[in-house]
């Protein structure tokens, strides 16, 4: 297993291009599954969680195939042979089970392992299974498998109890090809679902008020092939926006605009980090020290969750204190542990999280425990003092794409090693 080798860093300095949104590439590669017609998915990241889906699609009897150098995939799902997949292929990844709704919809069932993903909180999937519930569905869980079964989809009115995004993405592939009109009230409104709906309307499909807490969706006889560029990631990009401010550097995120990241820009601006638009894209930079801030994740457009550990990492440097409070994930503070290890002072009261600044942070040997965990892990080892080695960097890899180069490039000092 590799390891992340980080030394100490001057302020950061230069341009960083933001790769495809993993978590909107994630639905949408799904999404090909609801045509025999030909897919052309563009700007995917090259991250191990997308070619984890593409071999889901395949297991699913679909063609697929990625070109990496391009970071475009193409999918023709003509026949699929089988609905069903092991764990090994699927149960490790949160996104697997966004199969469910297009095979729902195609085939009539499904078979899938209850999906892994962070451990980040318990994550049940019963928004999922209520709503499909409601449209006609029935479904067994046994020895870790859920199956999944109906006549036909029938579109209803679908109350979610929680914006879950991933049920909310699940229930829309339904119901795009069910018979009848399906309403998803307190839906998720995150520009991922967007995303995902403006590939289905390309398809063919009849979906309006995405982006807000009711979606309308018409179900139509059966979708085209189309073409789709996945918008930039906004986690990601948030994570170097939080590299520039946490070394006191500047970098532009070529090509970003404010949309997608506001929640981010206005708690970066309280902590006394500028950012501003120019022709080349989103410019980041920070002068005179962190300000404390408080922040609470809350569902779009909210603070992100994603972004709660990135954005630890730099309280633990503000003059000052501050408390984040999680309210998406019951056990999304693992990070804490480790960034302690670097001398970072942080006191987990339940839901939140009091973060005393301190002057300095000092290299350790520290865990990455989940993808986000990781980030926030590089992003402190860049400020403290001497040597940070991160192991179990493969958390990181399911979200980052060559996050060491981009790093390399902007003048940190990163370096990738085996696990002894
Ligand atoms: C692949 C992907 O896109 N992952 C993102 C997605 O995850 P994901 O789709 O799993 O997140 P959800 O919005 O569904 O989860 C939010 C909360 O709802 C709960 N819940 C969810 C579904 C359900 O059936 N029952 C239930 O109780 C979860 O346990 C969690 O506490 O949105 C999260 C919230 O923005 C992000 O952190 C993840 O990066
Ligand atoms: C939690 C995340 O991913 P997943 O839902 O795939 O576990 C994430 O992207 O931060």
């Amino acid at each position: 297993m590799e390891k992340f080798i980080v030394q100490h860093c001057a302020p950061l300095r230069g341009t960083v291009r933001i790769s495809g949104a993993k978590n909107a590439a994630l639905p949408i590669l799904a999404a090909c599954l609801l045509t025999r017609e030909p897919c052309l998915i563009q700007n995917v990241p090259p991250l191990t969680d997308i070619f984890a889906m593409i071999a889901l699609l395949e297991g699913f009897g679909a063609k697929a195939s990625f070109d990496t150098s391009a970071q475009t995939v193409s999918v023709r799902a003509e026949t699929l042979s089988a609905p069903s997949a092991s764990y090994d292929a699927a149960g490790k990844m949160r996104a697997s089970f966004l199969a469910a709704g297009p095979l729902l919809a195609r085939l009539q069932s499904a078979s899938l392992p209850l999906p892994g993903g962070c451990q980040i909180g318990s994550r049940p999937i019963d928004l999922h299974l209520k709503g499909f519930s409601l449209m006609g569905v029935s479904s067994r869980q046994e020895h870790g498998i859920v199956d999944l079964w109906c006549k036909s989809l029938r579109g209803k009115p679908i109350y979610l109890d929680f914006p879950s995004v991933g049920a909310t993405e699940n229930i829309m592939m339904a119901a795009v090809l069910a018979k009848g009109t399906t309403i998803i009230e307190n839906a998720a409104a995150e520009p991922e679902i967007m995303d995902l709906a403006d590939f289905l309307r390309k398809m063919g499909a009849d979906i309006q008020g995405d982006g807000t807490d009711t979606i309308t969706i018409r179900g139509v006889k059966e979708l085209t092939g189309a073409t789709h560029t996945v918008i930039p990631d906004r986690i990601e990009a948030g994570t170097f926006m939080a590299a520039a401010a946490i070394t006191g550097g500047e970098i532009c995120l070529e090509g970003m605009g404010e949309d997608l990241l506001k929640p981010v820009i206005a708690k970066l601006a309280e902590c006394n980090v500028k950012t501003e638009t120019s022709p080349e894209g989103l410019v980041v930079c920070r002068k005179g020290r962190l300000r404390p801030a408080n922040l609470k994740t809350m569902p779009f457009p909210g603070f992100p969750t994603d972004m709660q550990a990135p954005f630890m990492s730099l309280l633990t440097l503000a003059k000052g204190t501050s408390v984040i409070t999680e309210t998406i994930f019951e056990n999304r503070f693992i990070h804490a542990g480790e960034l302690q290890r670097m001398g970072a002072r942080i006191k987990i009261e339940s839901r939140s999280a009091v973060i005393e600044g301190v002057e300095e942070l000092t290299g350790a040997s520290v865990r990455a425990t989940d993808l986000r965990a990781g980030a926030a892990l590089i992003l402190s080892a860049l400020a403290a003092k001497g040597e940070t080695e991160i192991s179990d960097i493969y958390h990181i890899e399911r979200g980052y794409h060559q996050i060491d180069e981009k790093l390399r490039r902007l003048g940190a000092d990163i370096r990738r090693a085996q696990s002894s």
